[in-house]
C-alpha cells in the first residue's frame, strides 16, 4: 500500500497584511518551498495524490465553539481595518480574507489523509497544510493557527471511523496547548508533546505546558509533556525521549491509529526553536512509530519557518512513510544534560500511569538538581553574555541522498523452499575465493558441500549488501551459529565499519569473535550470563523472549539506543527455535532494527523455522509489524535486571541514559 500527500496550492493565498514581528515568519512559501522540494526529489511522484475538501462545520464543531466557528465565518468580508480589529483579541496569529477558506482545507486535508488510511486506500501519508492547527483552543485562534487540524481528525477519526485510541505524537516546538486542552480529559487520545519552554519563559509560556500536566480525570497519564528547558537541543535528544518515553509509553498504549503534527521548527536553523536537531532525524522519528496501529499514520504539517531545514525535513519524513530506509544517524554524543533532567521529570510524573515506567527513578531527587540546573544555566546566561548567532545563520550538511537498492529482499533458502512473492531468491556463484576461504576458516564442513553453499551465499549477499545493490536479506540454513560465525568473521574483515548482531533464544555466540568494536553483540535469552565487555551485552529476561511486555521494553530501552549509538553499517539478527518469540514481537524487531545500517539487515534462520521466512519477508519488505496488543508490566525481575544493566552500560552508551547525572 502506497503512502497519500495531500496539498493544494490554495492554502498559500493567504498572508500577513501588516507589520506583526511575531507572524512574519509565517508565509506562503513554506508551503511552496516544501511542496517543490517533493516534487523536484520525485518524492511527490511515488506518492497517491489525494485531493483536499473543505471541514464542513461539522466537521469543525468537532472540536471548535458554534460562536468561534461564526466568528471566523465573518472575516471572509472584513476590512483590512475590520480584520487588525478581529486579531486583536487573539495571541500571535493574523487573519486575512481568504484564510476561513485555506484553515478550511488544511483541516479538511487532514480528514482527507484519515479516510485514506482507515479505508486502506493508503498505508500513511502526509498532509502539506497552512494555517497550522496544533495552538487553536475551542473558541481562539492562537499562534498562526485557526482550526485545529490534528485535534478535529482525531476526533472524526473516533467519531466516523471507530478508532478507540489515537496516539497524537507532536514533534513540533511548540507545545500544542490546543490538542492539550481538547483531550486531556480523554483517555482514548494520548497526546505527546516536546517544547521549547525554558522555565515557563518561552511562548505560550504556559504553566500548564511542564512536564506535571499529565491529563485530568479520566485522561490522567494520557498527556505527555516534554519541555525543552534549553536551546540546541540535538538528534541524542530527540532520540532519547523517544526510545526512553514516548515509544514504550506508546507501544503500551498500543493505538490503532497514529497521528502526527508535524513541525519541523524542532530542526536546525529555524528562528523559533533555535535547536540544532538535524533534517534527517525525522526519518528516524518517523520510522520509530511505523510499526505502532499497523503503521496507520498520519502526518499533518504544523510549524516550520526555515526555508532551507523545513522542505528538507519533510523530504525526510515522506522518504520514510513511502519506505525507504533511513540514512545513518549522525553523531549520537548522547543526550545534554538539561534533556536528562526533563526526561527524568516527566517519565518521574507518569511513573503511576504506565506500567514500564513504574520503575523509573523517583522524582524528588529531580527538585534538587532542577534548581541546581537552573542556576547553572543562569550562570550559563550571564557568562556568555554574546549574543547568540542567529538561527538563520546556522550550517548544516544537506542531508544524505537515500538511494533505494535496485534490489530490497533477497532471500537465501534451500531447495524446495518456496520464495515469497516480492522477494529475490539469491544463490551466489560459486565464487572459488570464497569457497577457498571458506574451506580454510570452516574444514569441518568442507564436506559438506550444502553448507559451503550456503555459506558462500551469504557472504555473497553481505557484499551486495555492502555495495547496496541489496537492501537486506533473509537466510534459511542448518546452523544458526555456524551462519553468524561467518558473517561475522567476512563482515569483520571485509565491511570497514561495524556489525551489530542481535541474538534472540540461545544462538552460540561465536567464540573468537574481537573486542576491538567492530561487533557489537546483544544477545537475548533467559540464561544468566555476566556482561562480558562494552560490546558484548547479554540481556537475559527470565522468561526469555516469551514475555512480550519484558521483550518490548528491553527493545525499545535497551537496544534501540544501543543500536543508534554504536550506528552498525550492518545488522546481523539470528534466532533459534527455542526462543520462544512470538510473530508480532519478531516482526516488531525486524521492523524497529531495519532503522539502522540504511536498512542492512540480514536474518538468519534455522532451517525447522521455515515457517517464519513469510512473516519476517514481510518485514523485510518494509510491512508495517503487526501490533503485539497491549503490553503489560514486565516481570520485576526483567526490569529489575534490565535497569541494572543500563546503570552499568550508561558509562559508556550514553543513549541508555534516562536521568542527568548526580554530579556534586
Ligand atoms: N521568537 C520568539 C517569540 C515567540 N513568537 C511566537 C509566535 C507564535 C509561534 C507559533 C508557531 O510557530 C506555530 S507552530
Ligand atoms: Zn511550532
Amino acid at each position: 500500500m502506497g503512502t497519500a500527500l495531500i496539498y493544494d496550492e490554495e492554502m498559500t493565498k493567504y498572508k500577513l497584511l501588516w507589520v506583526d514581528p511575531a507572524c512574519k515568519i509565517e508565509v506562503p512559501e513554506r508551503l511552496t518551498v516544501s511542496y517543490e522540494a517533493l516534487k523536484n526529489s520525485g518524492l511527490a511522484d511515488r506518492c497517491v495524490s489525494v485531493p483536499v475538501r473543505e471541514a464542513t462545520d461539522e466537521d469543525i464543531l468537532l472540536v471548535h465553539s458554534e460562536e468561534y466557528l461564526e466568528a471566523v465565518k465573518k472575516t471572509p468580508y472584513m476590512t483590512l481595518e475590520d480584520l487588525k480589529e478581529f486579531t486583536l483579541q487573539y495571541g500571535d496569529v493574523y487573519f486575512h480574507p481568504n484564510i476561513y477558506h485555506c484553515a478550511k482545507l488544511a483541516a479538511g486535508a487532514s480528514l482527507q489523509l484519515v479516510d485514506s488510511v482507515m479505508t486502506g486506500k493508503v498505508r500513511n501519508g502526509m498532509a502539506l497544510v497552512r494555517p497550522p492547527g496544533h495552538h487553536s483552543m475551542r473558541s481562539a485562534a492562537s499562534g498562526f493557527c485557526v482550526f485545529n487540524n490534528v485535534a478535529i481528525a482525531a476526533q472524526y477519526a473516533k467519531l466516523k471511523h471507530g478508532v478507540k485510541r489515537v496516539l497524537i505524537v507532536d514533534w513540533d516546538v511548540h507545545h500544542g496547548q490546543g490538542v492539550q486542552y481538547s483531550f486531556e480529559d480523554d483517555p482514548g487520545v494520548l497526546y505527546f508533546s516536546w517544547h521549547r519552554y525554558e522555565h515557563q519563559k518561552f511562548w505560550p509560556q504556559l504553566r500548564e505546558s511542564d512536564y506535571d500536566n499529565v491529563g485530568k480525570e479520566k485522561g490522567e497519564g494520557f498527556n505527555i509533556n516534554v519541555p525543552w528547558n534549553k536551546v540546541g537541543m540535538k538528534n541524542s535528544d530527540y532520540l532519547s525521549v523517544f526510545c526512553h518515553m514516548l515509544l514504550p509509553v506508546a507501544y503500551e498504549f498500543n493505538p490503532d491509529l497514529v497521528l502526527v503534527c508535524a513541525g519541523f521548527d524542532s530542526a536546525i536553523g529555524d528562528p523559533e526553536g533555535e535547536m540544532c536537531a538535524s533534517p534527517d532525524i525525522f526519518a528516524h522519528l518517523t520510522h520509530l512509530l511505523m510499526n505502532l496501529a499497523g503503521g496507520k499514520v498520519c502526518a499533518v504539517l504544523e510549524g516550520g519557518y526555515n526555508l532551507t531545514s523545513l522542505p528538507q525535513s519533510v523530504c525526510q519524513t515522506v522518504h520514510t512513510l513511502l519506505g525507504d530506509p533511513a540514512p545513518r544517524p549522525a553523531n549520537l554524543d548522547g543526550p545534554c544534560e538539561s534533556a536528562l533532567e526533563s526526561l527524568h521529570c516527566s517519565r518521574s510524573a507518569h511513573r503511576k500511569y504506565w506500567s514500564c515506567l513504574k520503575h523509573a527513578a523517583e522524582h524528588p531527587s529531580s527538585d534538587v538538581s532542577t534548581k541546581r540546573l537552573k542556576l547553572a544555566e543562569e550562570e550559563e546566561k550571564v557568562e556568555n553574555g554574546e549574543e547568540k548567532e542567529k538561527a538563520e545563520e546556522e550550517v548544516w550538511p544537506e542531508p544524505p541522498k537515500r538511494v533505494t537498492a535496485p534490489v530490497r529482499t533477497a532471500l537465501v533458502l534451500p531447495d524446495g523452499v518456496s520464495c515469497p512473492d516480492r522477494c529475490k531468491l539469491f544463490s551466489s556463484s560459486k565464487d572459488p575465493v570464497i569457497v577457498n576461504k571458506l574451506r580454510e576458516n570452516f574444514p569441518r564442513d568442507a564436506a559438506d558441500s550444502d553448507a559451503l553453499t550456503t555459506l558462500s551465499s551469504l557472504v555473497a549477499l553481505v557484499e551486495k549488501m555492502e555495495k547496496n545493490e541489496i537492501c537486506n536479506g533473509l537466510a534459511l540454513v542448518q546452523d544458526v551459529s555456524m551462519a553468524m560465525t561467518c558473517v561475522v568473521q567476512h563482515a569483520a574483515i571485509a565491511l570497514s565499519n561495524r556489525v551489530l548482531v542481535v541474538c534472540v533464544g540461545d544462538v552460540l555466540v561465536p567464540a573468537h569473535y574481537k573486542e576491538d568494536g567492530t561487533i557489537l553483540l546483544v544477545h537475548f535469552s533467559n540464561k544468566e550470563e555476566e556482561q562480558k565487555s562494552k560490546y558484548h551485552i547479554p540481556v537475559c529476561l527470565k522468561k526469555g523472549c516469551s514475555d512480550v511486555s519484558g521483550f518490548m521494553q528491553a527493545v525499545l530501552g535497551l537496544l534501540l539506543p544501543l543500536g543508534y549509538e554504536y550506528d552498525p553499517s550492518l545488522v546481523l539478527l539470528a534466532r533459534t527455535p527455542d526462543s520462544g518469540l512470538c510473530d508480532g514481537a519478531w516482526q516488531q524487531l525486524t521492523g524497529l532494527l531495519q532503522g539502522l545500517a540504511q536498512g542492512h539487515t540480514l536474518v538468519l534462520l534455522q532451517e525447522g523455522e521455515r515457517a517464519y521466512v513469510g512473516p519476517t519477508a514481510s518485514s523485510l519488505l518494509g510491512e508495517a509489524a503487526p501490533s503485539v496488543g497491549k503490553i503489560k508490566a514486565p516481570l520485576l525481575e526483567d526490569v529489575e535486571s534490565m535497569e541494572g544493566l543500563r546503570t552499568r552500560l550508561q558509562v559508556d552508551w550514553k543513549l541508555l541514559q534516562t536521568t542527568a547525572p548526580e554530579t556534586g
